[in-house]
């Protein structure tokens, strides 16, 4: 797909947090105790007396005991016997009951962020909570959304936010990229909170019908880092080039990323063209703090380098558009001046848009 920018290693460091309520659907769900256990212990936290009492006859209306397991009746109880946690805990805490007690992937139903989708389950993807700072964190400040829930996403693309690398990779160019000194284990695949995805239905959409990649945020501003590009990572010539989800990769653009069958949410960014609009995103390696990888962050546009007049970045709802770069055109529609049929920051053509657009007939 789109071109990397020649390295220009940030390491992502832009903090965007979003608040996360700590009202939730899970705070009327039955919480088992050894979760509140398990997450108190893993942040060091001591497990207070009152949570345990709750459970040893002290206070026998709270805590609903069985021979195999016990559990609260709520996440609002749980929080009760928990008075000195911080919000910021209490949140966290909230987080991870609702990634115990909520359904799995395909049966969740959420609510879109998008008010136009909201009776049309069928086409929404939900996206939420936490907040991170250019790294897939799993620790309290930056816990994300629920691991390994993504609603709607393709039954037919397995979700992960690590880079899956091809074996053609010479081990020396993956060990540039992926320091064996700082490889760390494969964490949960999460969602993000920046951004979600969503089927488009405006018609004057060159992508009618498909997805696209919006923005989860009140307000992005430029140079604000998203999320990473991710995919099965091979050598540039050994890039499947039927596959319409390979993004150009590395610092010289030697690999090639391709989300088609494996990613993360970044593989519904579309291109700007033909949308009226400029790119308001662009991809650029970044360094990852925490791995030391070099990964293809997605990052919202700078201000100097975006194409429109006043660009402040982008806000909630607003679809993130990249470009995908001439040849990737070229390669599929041929001659790009007849492709273009709506500039940027123009209206609809009078006529609408081509009954046939070259570009999505393939598909
Ligand atoms: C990486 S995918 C983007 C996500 C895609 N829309 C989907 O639903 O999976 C790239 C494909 O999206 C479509 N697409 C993206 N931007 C487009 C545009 N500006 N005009 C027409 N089709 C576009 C094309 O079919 C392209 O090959």
């Amino acid at each position: 797909m789109a071109k990397t920018k020649k390295k220009k290693a940030t390491s992502g460091a832009v903090r965007n947090r979003q608040s996360s309520s700590s009202s939730s659907p899970s705070s009327s769900a039955v919480v088992p105790l050894a979760v509140v256990k398990e997450w108190l212990e893993t942040r060091k936290i001591k497990v207070p007396d009152a949570l345990l009492v709750a459970f040893e006859g002290g206070d026998g209306r709270r805590g609903v005991a069985s021979s195999s397991s016990s559990s609260f009746a709520s996440v609002d109880d749980v929080l009760r016997h928990l008075p000195s946690l911080r919000e910021r805990e209490r949140r966290a805490l909230v987080r991870r009951v609702e990634r115990t007690t909520a359904p799995r992937a395909t049966t969740t139903t959420t609510t879109t962020n998008d008010p136009e989708l909201n009776d049309d389950a069928d086409d929404d993807c939900g996206v939420r909570s936490g907040g991170s700072d250019g790294e897939y964190c799993d620790d309290v400040e930056n816990e994300s959304s629920t691991p390994g829930v993504v609603v709607g996403w393709p039954t037919d693309v397995e979700f992960s936010n690590e880079y899956r690398w091809d074996v053609g990779v010479p081990p020396a160019i993956r060990d540039r990229y992926f320091p064996k000194s700082t490889r760390r284990r494969l964490r949960p695949p999460r969602q993000s909170d920046k951004v979600y995805f969503r089927r488009i239905n405006d018609p004057d959409h060159p992508a009618h019908g498909q997805y696209g990649l919006f923005c989860a945020l009140d307000r992005a501003p430029p140079g604000t880092w998203l999320l990473d590009y991710v995919g099965v990572v091979t050598l540039g010539e050994d890039q499947d080039m039927s596959s319409d989800y390979v993004c150009d990769f590395g610092e010289n653009g030697e690999l090639a990323c391709d989300a088609n069958v494996y990613g993360n949410e970044s593989r519904f960014l579309n291109d700007f063209r033909n949308t009226g609009r400029h790119p308001n995103v662009e991809f650029n390696l970044r360094r990852d703090a925490r791995s030391g990888e070099l990964r293809q962050g997605v990052y919202v546009k700078r201000a100097n380098e975006a194409r429109e007049e006043g660009f402040d970045g982008v806000r909630r709802d607003e679809e993130l558009l990249v470009s995908y770069g001439k040849s990737y055109w070229r390669s599929r529609v041929g001659n790009l001046t007849d492709f273009i049929w709506r500039l940027p920051g123009r209206p609809m053509p009078e006529g609408g848009r081509p009954s046939i657009d070259s570009c999505n007939e393939r598909r």
